[in-house]
């Protein structure tokens, strides 16, 4: 017995353990009953405590009467709420006395005790009954952890004791030979499943004799469980397959010892492999030597836990139930980085699962459920992805994939200068509106590549279900998550750039539900943090991701929407960019693509012919007969069916050119053969050059919503009737008013146009009007046609002809008023491109041509400006309609009846 120990030691309550001599455990004392017990070992000088189980209430204080004094080894100061003392047992105490000298009431106790010499026998023949007992046991407790796949590694250090008892030169001899062997059955008795009960029984025991009887029977009592447990678990390995198993050992040694060590063992957490896999072990008791490096362990292991990882990485542990897919599932949860505030719902839909039958259609449902939660990159980024922009990389992806667009280009630069030194990609999302084939799609897929995320395309177009964006409730027969998510799973990180293309193209106001709603959760920077997918249930952080949006048009996107994003314009191209175009980008990569080697690299001189030659004059007559657009798509079609023809002209050549009068390969595209490779041009044949004037026919501008501009002709004629206005053609109810519009004010000025002989005689009082706006099939609507529909009425009832070649657009008001409309510049390249040689327009739009269309298209066309449809009249007609006194006259005078 160590003399040093005295008789009054601090009381220390051990809420769910049992100390025992020679053991080594952490016992945790929240801030002021540790400040008590660090100031009562100060004043005192040794370091001796009572550990004292408590078999009651806590708060009772309703200790058992006897304990274990123990040694402090360290005190571990390390986490801010919890002291860690490691103690270790050194022998059994009764309490006389418990009282208190602190006065405060949170301190710890102080305790009188008796301390109690364990009955040790001389006999050598008992003594070597203990040691035969004791050696037999921790051999058969061995060959059980073994049986049950626990790696011989974790088992050295018991190994080892056990080893000391053959060893002739610690051959037990001396007076503490009996302690000794207690020791190691004590130490025998923690590595198994013991509860706190059979503890507290040992722990009670004074007489050596009866201390390793009853440690003998818990510990073969348990193994009796672990060897039925075993039987079990051998029944239920049948089913499992070899993934299974090994998860199963690998998951229940990576609990035996976290770190992989063998030294390091945790003899509480070997009790685990007694069978219940519920009874996970809380706290840890070790040999001393090996603490230091465990509580690294620790440490490191709190860190993780405090990044929102689980225990031992490990959340969703396998149970002797699962099948092998659930094994599979729970061990991609565990790889998934959850975060912690979804865990719980996890484990609840883990514990569902586990309940349902397999067979059971409910099973399926909880299961997709979990394989997608498992499937998405919860904490997985890019890791390649820019941290920050670099404004130069982007600049040369830019001017690499595009040609021009340098306004566009400007901006997307200033864009991400802004997330550059902003540092979050919280800014408006970009919109790229215009018309197809301008490179919309492109410069989103270059932006994702200067960056370095991942590019995932989500089409909007036609999208009129609320759940398409959002997903199903799990209610719902066949529920899956929406587009959001669904990209998420595709491009496996948190952080791709994600385009919305066609943003204007969403179907609104549908029973569905409102798709444009759910996208304002995805694009609004505040809440994009927490979108929640119907399906998923749970928040998702949508903030790592850059969303990018592309329109034809403005007019169609959601106001709120629109509000959200940055809108950067992209007009059509001209015949010379269009060139440019087709010259730098989609030649080569068509020629690349249909394995050809660029001109530029093997020029026709060098004898190497395996190229595809386009002339500017022959690309020019691609674009301008065969193609009819504002941007490049159609151009690139073309050029890659030129590519194909002239491909099989190779292959031919190749194949014949052992014949020696095979006619060698030409590899220039020549004007005349491009009829016999794209057969007859479908445009350019008939010009408005050509067409015949006639009054009643006047020539339009239109912009359609896909963004291109085009030639609206409008035609008019009237009949016997009773003044009735008939519309065709596909028309909306806003140009339905624009023509009615137009007919009131030309019935309105009919006696200053001259197209009555009175100011009371009524227009058309005994005809009838019908405009028709022909490609019938093709709807159309807007304001803009009001001024030609005018001029069109104008045309047929004064018999004069306005000439093809003359184009023009603007919205009228009843006063005759003309008011600016948009998409001037695809109007006018569309108008330039149709032989259109004077374009009439709104004054305010001035400032649009002067801004977008290029110094050559201007020049080849006679732009007039109007403010009023008497201006419009005058640009047209030679000779003058009317006075312009009588007008000025005449409209004074209707002013003042008003
Ligand atoms: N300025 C340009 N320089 C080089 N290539 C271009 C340019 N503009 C368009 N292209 C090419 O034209 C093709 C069509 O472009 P893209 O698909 O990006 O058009 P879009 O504007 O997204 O059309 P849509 O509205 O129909 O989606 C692509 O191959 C693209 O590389």
């Amino acid at each position: 017995m160590d003399d040093r120990i005295p008789t009054t030691l601090p009381l220390v309550p051990l809420y769910d353990k049992v100390l025992l001599p020679s053991i080594v455990t952490k016992v945790s004392l929240d801030g002021y009953q540790a400040r008590s017990l660090s100031r009562k070992l100060e004043n005192s000088n040794h370091t001796f405590i009572l550990c004292v189980p408590l078999i009651n209430n806590p708060l009772d204080g309703d200790f058992y009467h006897t304990g274990c004094v123990a040694n402090v080894l360290d005190v571990d100061t390390s986490m801010p709420d919890n002291v860690v003392f490691l103690v270790q047992g050194v022998c059994r105490a009764q309490i006389q006395d418990i009282h208190s000298q602190d006065v405060e009431e949170t301190s710890l106790m102080d305790s009188t005790v008796e301390l109690k010499q364990t009955r040790d026998t001389n006999n050598k023949n008992d003594q070597t009954v203990w040691i035969k007992t004791i050696q037999q046991l921790g051999k058969d407790f061995i060959n059980k952890m073994q049986m049950i796949g626990v790696a011989s590694s974790v088992l050295v250090p018991f190994k080892k004791r056990l080893a000391l008892l053959d060893d002739p030169s610690h051959a037990i001899t001396d007076s503490s030979s009996s302690a000794k062997i207690l020791d190691l059955a004590h130490f025998l008795l923690c590595m198994t499943d013991a509860s706190f009960g059979e503890k507290l029984a040992v722990l009670s025991l004074t007489d050596c004799n009866a201390i390793v009887h009853e440690i003998q029977t818990i510990v073969t009592r348990h193994m009796q469980i672990l060897n039925e447990s075993k039987q079990m678990q051998q029944s239920c390995e049948e089913k499992l397959d070899k993934k299974r198993r090994e998860f199963y050992l690998r998951q229940q040694t990576h609990v035996i010892a976290p770190s992989g060590h063998t030294d390091t063992v945790s003899l509480d957490n070997l009790s685990l492999l007694s069978c219940s896999s519920s009874s996970l072990p809380q706290k840890t008791t070790v040999p001393s030597s090996q603490y230091k490096q465990q509580q690294k362990q620790q440490q490191h292991q709190q860190q993780h836990n405090d990044n929102g990882d689980d225990d031992n990485g490990c959340l969703f542990m396998p149970t002797q139930g699962d099948d092998e897919d659930v094994v599979d599932l729970k061990n991609q949860l565990n790889n998934a980085g959850l975060p912690s505030h979804i865990q719980s719902t996890i484990k609840r839909d883990l514990a569902r699962l586990s309940k349902i039958p397999g067979s059971a259609p409910e099973s399926v449902l909880v299961r997709t459920y979990l394989e997608w939660i498992a499937d998405l990159p919860w904490r997985k980024s890019l890791a390649s992805a820019r941290p920050a922009v670099e404004i130069s990389v982007a600049k040369q992806q830019l001017d690499a994939d595009h040609f021009g667009l340098d306004q566009v280009k400007r901006r997307i630069l200033e864009y991400l200068s802004v997330l550059k030194i902003k540092k979050d990609t919280s800014s408006p999302i970009l919109c790229f509106v215009g018309p197809p084939g301008v490179g919309k799609t492109s410069l989103s897929n270059s932006i994702a590549k200067a960056l370095q995320r991942k590019f995932h395309r989500i089409a909007l177009g036609g999208v009129r279900d609320e759940a398409e964006i959002r997903g199903h409730r799990r209610t719902y027969v066949g529920a899956l998550p929406g587009s959001i998510i669904n990209g998420l799973r595709k491009c496996g990180v948190n952080n791709p750039l994600f385009l919305l293309d066609e943003i204007d193209k969403l179907v609104q106001g549908t029973h569905q539900g409102d798709p444009a709603s759910a996208l304002l959760e995805v694009l609004d920077p505040a809440q994009n943090n927490a979108f929640t997918d119907h399906f998923l249930n749970v928040p998702f952080d949508l903030s790592n991701v850059l969303f990018v949006a592309t329109a034809n048009s403005v007019d169609t996107i959601p106001g709120p929407l629109l509000d959200r994003m940055e809108v950067i314009h992209l007009d059509g191209y001209t015949l010379d960019e269009k060139l440019d175009i087709a010259r730098s980008y989609l030649i080569p990569k068509q020629l690349n693509a249909h394995g050809f080697t660029s001109p530029h690299n093997h020029p026709v001189s060098s004898g190497k012919n395996d190229s595809v030659v386009f002339s500017d004059q022959v690309l020019s007559h691609l674009i301008e007969n065969y193609t009819m657009e504002s941007g490049v798509r159609s151009l690139n079609r073309t050029v890659a069916a030129v590519c194909r023809y002239k491909c099989r002209e190779y292959a031919d050549h190749l194949e014949s050119n052992h014949l020696k009068d095979s006619a060698p390969y030409d590899p220039v595209v020549r004007h005349q053969d491009i009829s016999t490779i794209l057969g007859m041009a479908p445009f350019g044949n008939e010009t408005l050059a050509d067409s015949i004037d006639t009054p009643g026919i006047v020539t339009g501008l239109a912009y359609s919503q896909s963004g291109c501009g085009g030639i609206l002709p409008i035609e008019a004629n009237q009949m016997p009737g009773r003044g009735m206005l008939h519309l065709t053609g596909s028309l909306g109810d806003v140009i339905k008013e624009s023509a009615h519009i137009a007919v009131s004010w030309v019935k309105a000025n009919a006696y200053v146009l001259k197209l009555t002989e009175s100011q009371r005689q009524v227009l058309l009082s005994d005809m009838d009007l019908h405009l028709h706006l022909p490609n019938g099939a093709v709807p159309k609507d807007g304001p803009s046609a009001g001024v030609a529909m005018a001029v069109c009425i104008i045309s047929l009832l004064s018999g004069k002809a306005i000439p093809r070649t003359t184009a023009m657009t603007g919205e009228i008001t009843l006063r005759g008023q003309v008011r600016p409309v948009g998409g001037i510049k695809e109007k006018v390249l569309a108008a330039h491109r149709a032989g259109v040689n004077k374009v009439i327009l709104p004054a305010i739009n001035e400032r649009d041509v002067v801004q977008d269309i290029p110094d050559k298209i201007k020049n080849d066309l006679t732009i007039v400006y109007c403010r009023t449809l008497w201006e419009v009249l005058e640009s047209l007609f030679d000779e003058k309609l009317i006075q312009d006194s009588e007008a000025l006259h005449c409209q004074a005078q209707y002013a003042s009846r008003l």
